[in-house]
């Protein structure tokens, strides 16, 4: 392994340590091969610590953050269990550096993806159900000074993720019309449909489950998969408190904690 692999490694592992954000790592990365080598990098670091794998979020799904990004594909990162926040629960404070929040549809599979190349129905066929889901995508990087390189490094930018409580199976949704709305406290503050994710949120899945097989790491039965954000993300605060809902699938609900009102299930 080259030693600016391990350079980069260490600056994002320091950076995740610490609650201290590093700068960016573009600097030692030729590449996006190299990116991905210094996520798995981290990734094996994390797993010889214990985290659990649970799944895949997929990133930059619309034309405007790959154009932003200057990627010509998405991004995927890994999901341990530990990021996952219960519907409703209020992330405690200085857990996240500069955390954004966004809607998306998460699946859950039953079955291997395991084939070179995948299609929709492979996708359809091998998934147990989907739920609505609120990622929170963070940065160890200052001030979310990112190239493409710079986030599939750190993890495709995962933060923590909520998943609702309701199984939908995917022949009830019709998921790429599915509409989107994010409320901050009421306040509506993102909108969205589910065809912002390449056309499709299940066809970020079949990008996802060929990047994988080709890199010896294919998505397995009992993966989460986050397929990607459906309108544009928001930045959250300390005390915000935000409520997604996805026409089909439901609604799905987080807090930051900071805030001089009543907590969450205070409210309700
Ligand atoms: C920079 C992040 O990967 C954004 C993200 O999570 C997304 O596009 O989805």
């Amino acid at each position: 392994m080259k030693d600016n692999h391990q350079a980069a490694a260490a600056r994002l592992l320091e950076a995740y340590a610490s609650g201290r954000p590093c700068e960016p790592v573009r600097d030692l990365i030729d590449g996006v091969d190299d990116a991905y080598a210094v996520q798995n990098l981290v990734t094996e670091r994390w797993l010889a610590q214990r985290r659990r794998p649970a799944g895949r979020k997929i990133g930059l799904t619309s034309v405007a953050a790959q154009r932003r990004f200057g990627a010509a594909s998405p991004d995927s990162g890994v999901l341990f269990a530990d990021m996952a926040v219960p519907d409703g629960a209020e992330i405690p404070a200085g857990t996240l550096l500069r955390p954004l929040v966004e809607a998306e549809v998460a699946i859950v599979l039953e079955r291997d993806l395991t084939y070179e190349r995948h299609t929709v129905a492979d996708v359809i066929r091998a998934t147990a159900f989907a739920l609505p889901a609120i990622e929170i995508a963070d940065s160890r990087i200052r001030d979310w000074d990112l190239t493409f390189t710079d986030t599939v490094a750190d993890n495709a930018s995962a933060g923590r993720y909520v998943l609702g409580t309701r199984p939908v199976p995917l022949r009830d949704a019709d998921l790429r019309m599915a509409g989107m709305v994010i409320e901050r406290r009421g306040e509506q503050v993102s909108t969205g449909i589910g065809a912002n994710c390449l056309g499709h949120p299940l066809h970020t899945v079949v990008w996802l489950a060929d990047t994988l097989v080709g890199s010896g790491q294919p998505l397995r039965a009992g993966d989460t998969v986050l397929t990607g954000a459906l309108g544009p993300v928001v930045p959250a605060e300390a005390g915000d408190v935000f409520e997604a809902r996805i026409d089909g699938l439901g609604d799905v609900r987080v807090a930051f904690a900071g805030h001089e009102g009543p907590a969450l299930e205070e409210e309700a």
